[in-house]
C-alpha cells in the first residue's frame, strides 16, 4: 500500500451516516437535527437534549416532562460522593469525573440492557451537573450544595456550583454554551464513544471511554489550555509578541485550527456574543481585549481561525470556574450528544476495526525453538491487519 493511500488521523474519511447532526464547513454551518445551532443556542438546553435523543424538539408538555425528570434525578448518588471524596486533591477533575461516571454505571441494574439506553443517557444528562459541580467545590475544599427543585437545568447548575443564584445573564450565557458544545458530528470523543458501542459494550463504558478522549488538548481540553494562554501571555499589549515567539517555537496556538472549519468555527460568533455579554456584566473590557488581540495577532500572521473553546475558556473563568473543570463543563453537554450517537451506533451496528500497514521488524525467530516442531507456519501469506 502506497503511504499516501493511508488516511492519517482517518482525515477526510466518512466512516459511517449519521441523522444526528450536520457539520458544513462550506458554508460554515451546524445542524443539529437540521435546526441550525444559533437558533437552538436560544432554546433551554433540557429542549435540546431532547431534540438530540429523540429527533424533534420537544412540545410544551414534553419539556415539561423532561424538566421535572431532570429534578428527580439531579440529587449527587451517595456512594459517588464517597468515591469522589477519597480521590487526591492532585486528581485532574476530567479523572474525577470520568470515575464518577463509572460509578453511576455500576449502580444501574440496567446497566447492560441495550433497551434501558435513553433511561441512561437521561441519567447522566442529571447527574453530571452535581458531579461537575461538587468536583468544582470540593477541590476548593467547600461543602456540597443540594440541587434547588425551583431552577431549570443551567440556573440550578450555577447553583450548585457557587451556592448562589446567578444573574440571568450568566444563566443565559452558560445555557448557550451547554448547547453550543452538545453535539459536533464525529469528533474524536463521539466517535470514541461509537468504536467502543460497536464492540456491544454498554453505555457507561462508551461515555467513560469518551471522556478520556475529551481531555485532550487537541480536543476538549484546549478550552483549559486556551485558559493557560491567557495567563502566559498576560496583558493583551504582549499578544502580538507572544504569537510571533510560540509560532516561531512551532507551538499548536490552544483554541486556533480545527479538523474540519477551515474558514472559522460556525459556533464561535454565538459564544462570542455570549462572551461579550458576560465581559460587560462582570466589567472586564480586559477579557475580550486579550480575545481580540490573540485572534489579531493570529490573523496577522496565520490564516487559522478560533474554534468554539477560545471563546468559552474566559466565558467559563468569568462564570468563576476553576480553569480545571472547563472540560467537565464540556462533558455535561457533550453527553447528550455521545448518547444519542451510541443509540444511533447500536441501532445499526458494524463493528470498527479498520486496517493497519505494518511497518515494523521483519519476520525473525526466537533463538533456541524448534520451528519444525511448532504448528503449521502461515507466516508467507502476506498479510495487513
Ligand atoms: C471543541 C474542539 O475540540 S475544537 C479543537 C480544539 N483544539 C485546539 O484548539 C488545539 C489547537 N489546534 C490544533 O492543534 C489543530 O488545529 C487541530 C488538532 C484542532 C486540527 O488539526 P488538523 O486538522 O490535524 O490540522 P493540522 O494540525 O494538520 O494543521 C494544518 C496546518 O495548520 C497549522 N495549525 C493548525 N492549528 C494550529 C494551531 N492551533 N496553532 C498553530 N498552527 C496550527 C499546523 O501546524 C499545520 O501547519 P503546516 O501545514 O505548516 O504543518
Ligand atoms: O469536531 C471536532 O473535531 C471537534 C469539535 O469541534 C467538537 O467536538 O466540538
Amino acid at each position: 500500500m502506497a503511504e499516501s493511500d493511508i488516511k492519517k488521523g482517518l482525515a477526510g474519511v466518512v466512516a459511517d451516516t449519521t441523522e444526528i447532526s450536520k457539520v458544513n464547513p462550506d458554508t460554515n454551518s451546524l445542524l443539529y437535527r437540521g435546526y441550525p445551532v444559533q437558533e437552538l443556542a436560544t432554546q433551554p438546553f433540557e429542549a435540546v437534549a431532547h431534540l438530540l435523543w429523540h429527533g424533534e424538539l420537544p412540545t410544551g408538555e414534553q419539556l415539561a416532562e423532561a424538566r421535572a425528570k431532570e429534578r428527580s434525578l439531579r440529587t449527587l448518588p451517595d456512594n459517588v460522593r464517597s468515591v469522589m471524596d477519597v480521590l487526591p486533591s492532585h486528581a485532574h477533575p476530567m479523572d474525577v469525573v470520568r470515575t464518577a461516571v463509572s460509578i453511576v454505571g455500576a449502580n444501574d441494574p440496567k446497566a447492560d440492557d441495550p433497551s434501558a439506553d435513553l433511561d441512561k443517557a437521561f441519567t447522566l444528562f442529571a447527574v453530571l451537573p452535581a458531579i461537575v459541580a461538587y468536583e468544582q467545590r470540593r477541590r476548593n475544599g467547600k461543602e456540597l450544595v443540594e440541587p434547588r427543585d425551583d431552577l431549570d437545568y443551567a440556573a440550578n447548575f450555577l447553583w450548585m456550583a457557587f451556592g448562589e443564584e446567578a444573574d440571568p445573564v450568566v444563566v443565559e450565557a452558560f445555557n448557550q454554551s451547554m448547547v453550543l458544545y452538545a453535539e459536533h458530528s464525529f469528533n474524536a470523543s463521539t466517535f470514541t464513544a461509537r468504536v467502543v458501542t460497536s464492540t456491544l459494550a454498554d453505555l457507561y463504558s462508551a461515555v467513560t471511554a469518551a471522556i478520556g478522549a475529551l481531555k485532550g488538548h487537541l480536543h476538549g481540553g484546549a478550552n483549559e489550555a486556551v485558559m493557560e494562554v491567557f495567563q502566559e501571555v498576560g496583558e493583551p499589549s504582549k499578544a502580538d509578541a507572544w504569537m510571533q515567539t510560540a509560532l516561531d517555537e512551532k507551538r499548536k496556538i490552544m483554541g486556533f485550527g480545527h479538523r474540519v472549519y477551515k474558514n472559522g468555527d460556525s459556533r464561535v460568533p454565538t459564544m462570542r456574543a455570549a462572551l461579550e455579554r458576560l465581559a460587560d456584566h462582570y466589567g472586564s473590557p480586559e477579557t475580550l481585549e486579550m480575545y481580540t488581540a490573540l485572534e489579531q495577532a493570529m490573523a496577522d500572521r496565520k490564516p487559522i481561525k478560533p474554534n468554539l473553546d477560545f471563546p468559552s475558556g474566559p466565558a467559563y473563568a468569568l462564570i468563576g470556574f476553576d480553569v480545571p473543570i472547563f472540560t467537565p463543563l464540556f462533558v455535561a453537554a457533550r453527553v447528550t450528544g455521545w448518547t444519542a450517537h451510541i443509540i444511533e451506533q447500536r441501532a445499526n451496528n458494524s463493528l470498527i476495526r479498520p486496517l493497519s500497514e505494518y511497518v515494523g521488524h521483519d519476520e525473525r525467530h526466537v533463538d533456541g525453538v524448534d520451528q519444525a516442531a511448532l504448528p503449521e507456519d502461515t507466516s508467507d501469506i502476506e498479510e495487513t491487519a
